[in-house]
Order: structure tokens, then C-alpha cells, then sequence
């Protein structure tokens, strides 16, 4: 009885249903970026609910009476670059110090150009940190049971700390069966329910948060935006961004409205943010009538528009009117070249993070 119950605590602090304070890392060899992993970092600081009339900070980026905005393009090719560069250094220290690299695992399913592309990139972005990537490539007419082959005999391999299958899945697929079939040790995506759960509920840490989340507050933390008591707009509440970025954002004391394609008039609420955080999928959804003068624009959109006279048949596109947004916002991500290559780097993070936590290297 004993023996049972020091085995499930101890599982328990394993899949991280146990509070843990865990240490920061410091970055002394690379101080010139403050990119960690660190949990208090990146989930906020755990503060009790005080209710205080104080307005908060003005931000000093935001100058809304100016006539004229200039406003700063937010380089998250660059971010990611140096993000890179401190997780090849942890890499090369544990390939010198214990012998052993991270390894990812990715499932591909059909022949979608856009996710054909992201994983590519995804690999080649493991090859660049030294990170050891695996392929699973299955055929758009697979059965479910061969997906969740390929899921099962990545969970026992041992020298894949990382497995990812790729979304969306051919419609005929119970998408939900198979990434609760992701180890949650090894769910670097973090769509796991356990990893949703302990995000939503405070005091708890999950082992990992979804990498395009991770990407969203990280380009806002190093952009210097304060979010504590801010209004944020997300849009969208897919389990990939819209979802878990609410959650992050509430751990960060930010004062969030999630609009979604039920919600009536979303430019009045939208139009009321600090910030404003756009997954919807949808091409120029978001229009210069929605943002405040001098918000800040997140755009998390990556929506795949054919076009023949293209490298790879199609150019990519956020949700958002660029070219208008540029007249009002102070800060704004471009797409390509804003979250998406953060969100990669997140996941190379989150895989870095996984072998960590399985060889006990810190
Ligand atoms: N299980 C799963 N996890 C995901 O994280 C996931 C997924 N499925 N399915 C699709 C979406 C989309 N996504 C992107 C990541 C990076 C870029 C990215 O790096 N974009 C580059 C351009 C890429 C290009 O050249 O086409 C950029 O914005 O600059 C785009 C999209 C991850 N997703």
C-alpha cells in the first residue's frame, strides 16, 4: 500500500502534477539574448488575485497621441537565430559531456504541400542544433492503426525524446485517439490533455507548452511589452495556438478576450486590446478598423494561398491586413519571417528540454 502510494507520487511529480520549483537556467556563455526555458519564465510569476484600482504602467512602447507611428517590425527570423544558437550550445555540452543527443520524431500523413514544407524545415532546423530528427512518412489512405504504430514504437525508442505528428490529419483520422497517444513525457507539441490541463491550472507546470505559444510570448517578452493587466485579444481557440496562448497569457496577468467565428462584432473587443494575437486561419481577416492606434499585432496566421507562379505552388499569408495594420500598430510580426521561425525554435526547446529531463542533464 505504501510502496503503491510512493510510486504514484512519484509518477505524479514525473508528469508534473506535483508544484515543482524548478531552477532558471543561467546563460552566462550567451548573455546577449535572456532566452531560457525556465518555467517561471515562460509560464509568468505564480501572484495571488489581489484586486487593486491602480491602472497599469503606460507601455513605453506605445506613443498614441504622435500623428505619426513608426512602427517597429518585429524580426522573428532573427529571434529564432539566437534562440538557436544558445540550444546548439546545450547540445554540444551534452553531446561532450554524456554521449547523447536530443532526438525528434516527426509523423507525417499525405501529401500536403504547406506540411510537407513545415517539416522539412522542422528537420533541417534539428540538423542545424545537432538535434537527431526520425521521419515517419504514411500515405494519405493509411489506416489510423498505422499512425498509432508508428506513435507506439516512438514512445519506447529511447533515443527519441521529442514526437510530433504533424496536423491537420486526413479527415478520416480520430486526431484526438492519436495524440493522446503521445507519451506526455515526449509531447513536444504540448496537445496532450495532461500538458493542457496542468497549463490551465495555476500553480501547476506543465512538461510542455505548445511551441507556437511559447513563440507568442517570447516575442512579445523580448519586444519589452509588459502584459501584466493588459488587454489582450486572442483570435481563434484551436487547441495548435488560440487555446493554450489564452491560458499563457492569463499566467502573465494579461486581461484576456478570446473572440472566435461565433462572436458578434469581434473588432469592438478586438479594437479594445493592448495586443492583439490573431490564429484564425482566415487571410485578411483583421483589418486596420479592428486595432487600436498604437496596439501591438502578434500574427500567428500561416495560410497557405496557391499561386503557380511560386517556388512551392502556394506564398504564405497571415491573417492580418499588413499593409493597413502598419498605419495604426506600433509593433507588428510579418508573416513569413514573424512567429513561425520562433515556433520552430520552440519546438527544437521543447525537445532539448525532453532529453534534459530524461538523462537527468541539467
Ligand atoms: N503537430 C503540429 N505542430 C505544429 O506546430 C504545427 C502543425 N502540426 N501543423 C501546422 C502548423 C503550422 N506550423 C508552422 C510552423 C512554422 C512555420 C514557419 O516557419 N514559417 C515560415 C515560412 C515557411 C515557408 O517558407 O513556407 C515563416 O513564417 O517565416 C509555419 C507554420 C506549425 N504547425
Amino acid at each position: 500500500m505504501r510502496a503503491a502510494m510512493v510510486l504514484k507520487r512519484s509518477r505524479k511529480k514525473e508528469l508534473g502534477w506535483i508544484n515543482r520549483r524548478r531552477q532558471p537556467w543561467s546563460l552566462e556563455p550567451l548573455s546577449s539574448t535572456f532566452f531560457s526555458s525556465s518555467y517561471s519564465y515562460i509560464l509568468g510569476p505564480d501572484l495571488p488575485d489581489i484586486w487593486t484600482p491602480l491602472a497599469p504602467p503606460p507601455l513605453s512602447s506605445l506613443n498614441q497621441d504622435s500623428t505619426k507611428l513608426i512602427p517597429t517590425i518585429i524580426d522573428g527570423k532573427s529571434i529564432a537565430e539566437e534562440i538557436r544558437a544558445v540550444i546548439s550550445e546545450e547540445v554540444r555540452q551534452m553531446k561532450d559531456t554524456i554521449k547523447k543527443v536530443p532526438g525528434l520524431a516527426v509523423v507525417l500523413v499525405g501529401q500536403r504541400r504547406d506540411s510537407e514544407t513545415y517539416v522539412r524545415n522542422k528537420t533541417k532546423a534539428c540538423q542545424e542544433v545537432g538535434i537527431a530528427s526520425l521521419l515517419a512518412e504514411l500515405s494519405e489512405d493509411c489506416r489510423e492503426e498505422d499512425i498509432l504504430n508508428a506513435v507506439t514504437s516512438f514512445n519506447r525508442d529511447p533515443s527519441v525524446h521529442g514526437i510530433l505528428v504533424q496536423l491537420p490529419l486526413p479527415k478520416h483520422m480520430d486526431e484526438d485517439k492519436i495524440l493522446t497517444a503521445i507519451s506526455v513525457e515526449k509531447d513536444v507539441d504540448g496537445f496532450h490533455p495532461l500538458n493542457v490541463g496542468n497549463l490551465a491550472l495555476r500553480g501547476r507546470e506543465p512538461l510542455f507548452i505548445p511551441c507556437a505559444t511559447k513563440a507568442c510570448i517570447e516575442l512579445l517578452i523580448r519586444s519589452g511589452v509588459e502584459l501584466r493587466g493588459r488587454n489582450v485579444a486572442v483570435i481563434g481557440r484551436s487547441k495548435v495556438v488560440g487555446l493554450p496562448t489564452s491560458l499563457l497569457l492569463q499566467r502573465h496577468h494579461a486581461t484576456v478576450s478570446n473572440v472566435h467565428a461565433f462572436t458578434k462584432n469581434p473588432e469592438d473587443i478586438t479594437r479594445e486590446a493592448d495586443v492583439v494575437i490573431s490564429a484564425a486561419g482566415v487571410p485578411n481577416l483583421v483589418r486596420r478598423s479592428w486595432l487600436k492606434r498604437g496596439s501591438i499585432v502578434i500574427d500567428v496566421g500561416t495560410n497557405p494561398v496557391e499561386d503557380p507562379s511560386s517556388e512551392h505552388g502556394y506564398y504564405l499569408t497571415g491573417d492580418v491586413c499588413y499593409e493597413e495594420a502598419l498605419q495604426v500598430v506600433s509593433a507588428i510580426t510579418p508573416v513569413p519571417g514573424g512567429v513561425g521561425p520562433v515556433t520552430i525554435a520552440m519546438l527544437l526547446s521543447n525537445t532539448l528540454e525532453s532529453a534534459k529531463r530524461a538523462y537527468g542533464f541539467s
